[in-house]
């Protein structure tokens, strides 16, 4: 077993993974050394108690990295501060220090922690656990904590661990009962923060303002901690999260091994034929599946990241297939990891990573929040996860003082992840980006107004907290949700708003989705999607089962499954109408093309679905009976005269085509300036709309009231669409594929397409905006 040690031992491992690369193909794209980082350590604050130090000294910590200390500092001086460095950077310690210092001073004080999934919650209060005073007395207030527990924990416990979800339906709701720990809170610690994004962070940005609201009422005004993956503009981001100025603390001087990071473009596979006969790549998973087995031959400790929890599996699987008839001992030493995992078993799996008795796991990102795993040989991600931010978080993962290690990143059949691979500086030499929220969104503000008022009737005052506009609460006095009196405005049904306000959904019912077999119910999708993802014949995953679904029955909110895993899935496919309801602002270029924002209706009619292979084979399509819906968002949109057209020599036959295939590009490159997943945004795109009265192509946010995405693309226009051109421009298929301009989610089939169109479209509107903006 290979187990060369020292500097280079990245680049080796790369030269094995190339060595087993099928003669003819060239995957590599870009090879980038990354230097290491020694640590900085400072002396522990003059403040901090022995006691505390001989606690984390314990854990093995002897001294702070100078960040730590910075931050620390900060919070002990009351300022509201965001932690925003690399992984495994200690960010737990940047906080742990300075609260419980304060909790050990001020022997009532309470504190509360909040991170946006339980088993991060669980984990951070295991590690907090082993390291306070007995008197802090942790425990969590979640889902999980049982009723006999819970008077327990808010009589007793100083400092509580939960989540947004139980913070907005058990803790505000009723805060009489907290009055205690209220008065007493000196510290609210916000961890992960930068997974608060779109509309679920607009919901949890106004949360965090009913909470500094009660905390008020109770004469507490308590220092809020952020910790974050890096993220842009961290200051401004935690700022517009919490509602309360924050500083930032970005420079990491904890330790870094070196890194040889790679980035992989898997080949076409002429041999078969996608949607409309467009060529097909071998798929990232298999792909990382064949890189996971050579590295672990060469007894390289790595982890794998997969996009789905099924594609963990099959990664696995595949890898330990590879390997059995290699070595008969190598297969047990792969695994995969996803979500659902018990606390146990993903210790286990720490622990068996760390002392080499596995080599390999494929997991999700399940892994990728609150696990600490760090100091491995080898990272493949599989499939761009979205942001730099993650990325960085992903890759991070490998490298250990004194040793360099590999990243490899595979890129996915997707017009994102192919510009990615061509353009290396645009992951390896951009900062990382800020998180995009709207707390202003009236679909998400005026259901939280109704909950802070049913909390404590709400004043003139609080309005300006929560940026809320009169005209809303007429509007809430008008429908009778609020009532005014001289002294605010209150709640008065009997029933609390706040059971039906969804902060992780876009609002509004939900479907259940129930076994027929058993009555189980599985889980729940928002109505809003339950036409393209629970519709007759849909392939439904859950926790890695497969169900096929039998009955979409809106009346009763129950979509009805039965358990099978067909060789296909299932994409819906849709006809959609858009309509501009108001218009925020439009900019004329050179009198050829417009570029405006504003509000929009989006109505779409699921028409039927396409049962489609893996490998991206499409068997047939299936018609569905399902009514219309409509969604009120954002939207940015272009038009193009058909002069301007004309003058670009494209037959007017081609120019269907050309707007859709620019449309998908567009939609695939977002993620890129807007921290929003392709599925949070849509698009439509028309040689001829009867409100701007020419071609047009509009992206829309895909929430109610949208979420920021669309003005996002607004501002970042030109990169955003230059970007858009050159990962058409750089895939080298003849006539469009997955990707460039082929889109997973395309409601038409991906009919019509034509990719050299798209790139001439865009050229005539990125020449208009340049030479306008040059003259200017
Ligand atoms: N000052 C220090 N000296 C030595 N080790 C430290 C120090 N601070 C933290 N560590 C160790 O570094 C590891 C990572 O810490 P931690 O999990 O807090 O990082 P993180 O930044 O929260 O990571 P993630 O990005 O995964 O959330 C832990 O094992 C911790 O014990």
């Amino acid at each position: 077993m290979g187990t060369q040690a020292g500097a280079g031992r990245g680049t080796r491992l790369l030269e094995r993974v190339l060595a087993g690369v099928v003669a003819g193909e060239q995957p590599l794209r870009h090879v980038r050394e990354l230097p290491q980082r020694p640590a900085t350590s400072v002396e522990w604050p003059g403040w901090v108690p022995e006691s505390l130090r001989a606690s984390f000294a314990r854990g093995g910590v002897v001294a702070p990295w100078a960040h730590q200390a910075t931050a620390a500092e900060h919070v002990r001086a009351g300022r509201h501060v965001v932690i925003s460095t690399g992984t495994a950077s200690g960010k737990s310690l940047a906080y742990q220090l300075p609260v419980l210092a304060a909790l050990g001073e001020a022997p009532k004080a309470t504190a509360l922690y909040l991170s946006p999934t339980k088993a991060l919650g669980a984990d951070q209060l295991r590690a907090l656990t082993a390291l306070c005073d007995p008197s802090v007395r942790p425990a969590a207030f979640d889902g999980d904590t049982p009723l006999q527990e819970r008077d327990w924990v808010r009589a007793y416990s100083r400092w509580v661990f939960t989540n947004p979800d139980m913070l907005h339906r058990g803790i505000l709701p009723a805060h009489a009962k907290w009055a205690q720990f209220f008065r007493r809170l000196t510290h609210v610690v916000v961890d992960e923060c930068h997974g608060y994004r779109g509309v679920f962070g607009s919901h949890v940005a106004l949360l965090l303002r009913r909470l500094r609201r009660v905390a008020r009422r109770y004469g507490s005004d308590p220092v809020f901690v952020l910790a974050s993956a890096t993220v842009s503009q961290p200051a401004a981001s935690a700022t517009l999260l919490t509602g309360v100025p924050c500083v930032a603390v970005t420079e990491d001087f904890s330790p870094r091994g070196a890194r040889t990071v790679a980035l992989w473009e898997p080949p076409l596979l002429p041999e078969l034929a996608g949607e409309n006969g467009a060529p097909v790549r071998r798929t990232a998973g298999a792909e990382t599946a064949r890189i996971l087995t050579d590295l672990v031959i060469e007894g390289a400790r790595t982890l794998a990241f997969v996009r789905s929890r099924r594609g963990a599996e099959l990664t696995a699987l595949s890898a330990r297939h590879a390997l059995s008839q290699v070595d008969a001992s190598l297969p047990d030493r792969v695994a995969a990891y996803r979500s659902g995992f018990l606390p146990e078993d993903r210790r286990a799996l720490e622990r068996s990573l760390a002392d080499g008795t596995l080599l390999g796991v494929a997991s999700t990102n399940a892994l990728e929040l609150g696990v600490d795993i760090a100091g491995l040989d080898a990272v493949v991600v599989a499939g761009y996860p979205g942001t730099r931010a993650s990325f960085w978080q992903q890759a991070g993962r490998a490298g250990r003082a004194g040793d360099s290690a590999l990243v490899i990143f595979v890129a996915r059949d997707d017009p994102l992840d192919t510009y990615l691979v061509h353009h290396p500086e645009a992951v390896l030499d951009t900062p990382v980006e800020a998180t995009v929220i709207d707390p202003t969104n009236p679909y998400v503000l005026a259901p939280h107004l109704a909950c802070a008022a049913a909390e404590l009737p709400l004043t003139e005052a609080c309005l300006a907290d929560f940026a809320a506009p009169r005209r809303m609460l007429d509007d809430l006095v008008a429908d009778g949700a609020l009532r005014r009196r001289p002294t605010g405005w209150f709640w008065t049904a009997r029933q609390r708003p706040h059971p039906d306000v969804d902060i992780r959904g876009s609002g509004g019912d939900q479907i259940a989705v129930v076994e027929s077999d058993s009555a189980r119910m599985l889980g729940t999708v928002d109505f809003g999607s339950s036409f393209t993802t629970v519709h007759p014949g849909a392939v439904y995953l859950h926790q890695g089962q497969s169900y096929v679904v039998d009955d979409l029955d809106l009346e009763s909110g129950l979509a009805l499954v039965h358990q099978e895993d067909p060789e296909w899935t299932t994409q819906p496919r849709t006809v959609v109408d858009i309509t501009v309801l108001s218009t925020d602002t439009t900019t004329d270029f050179t009198d050829t093309t417009t570029v405006s924002l504003g509000d929009v209706a989006v109505t779409s009619h699921v028409v039927g679905y396409l049962r489609k292979l893996p490998t991206g084979e499409v068997l047939d399509q299936i018609p569905l009976d399902l009514p219309e819906q409509t969604l009120t968002t954002r939207a940015v949109w272009y038009t193009l005269t058909s002069q301007a057209l004309a003058a670009t020599g494209l037959p007017k036959a081609e120019v269907p085509g050309a707007l859709h295939a620019a449309e998908h590009a567009a939609i695939g490159l977002l993620p890129l300036f807007a921290t929003c997943d392709r599925w949070d945004i849509g698009g439509v795109s028309t040689a001829l709309h009867p409100d701007t009265g020419e071609a047009t192509v509009f992206v829309h946010d895909a929430h109610p009231g949208g979420a920021g995405f669309a003005d996002r693309a607004h501002a970042s226009l030109t990169p955003w669409l230059t970007a858009t051109r050159d990962a058409i421009a750089a895939c080298e298929c003849p006539a469009g594929c997955p990707s460039c301009v082929q889109s997973p989610k395309c409601g038409n089939g991906n009919d019509p397409l034509n990719k050299e169109g798209a790139i001439t479209v865009l050229t005539a509107i990125l020449t208009a905006v340049s030479a306008q903006t040059q003259a200017a």
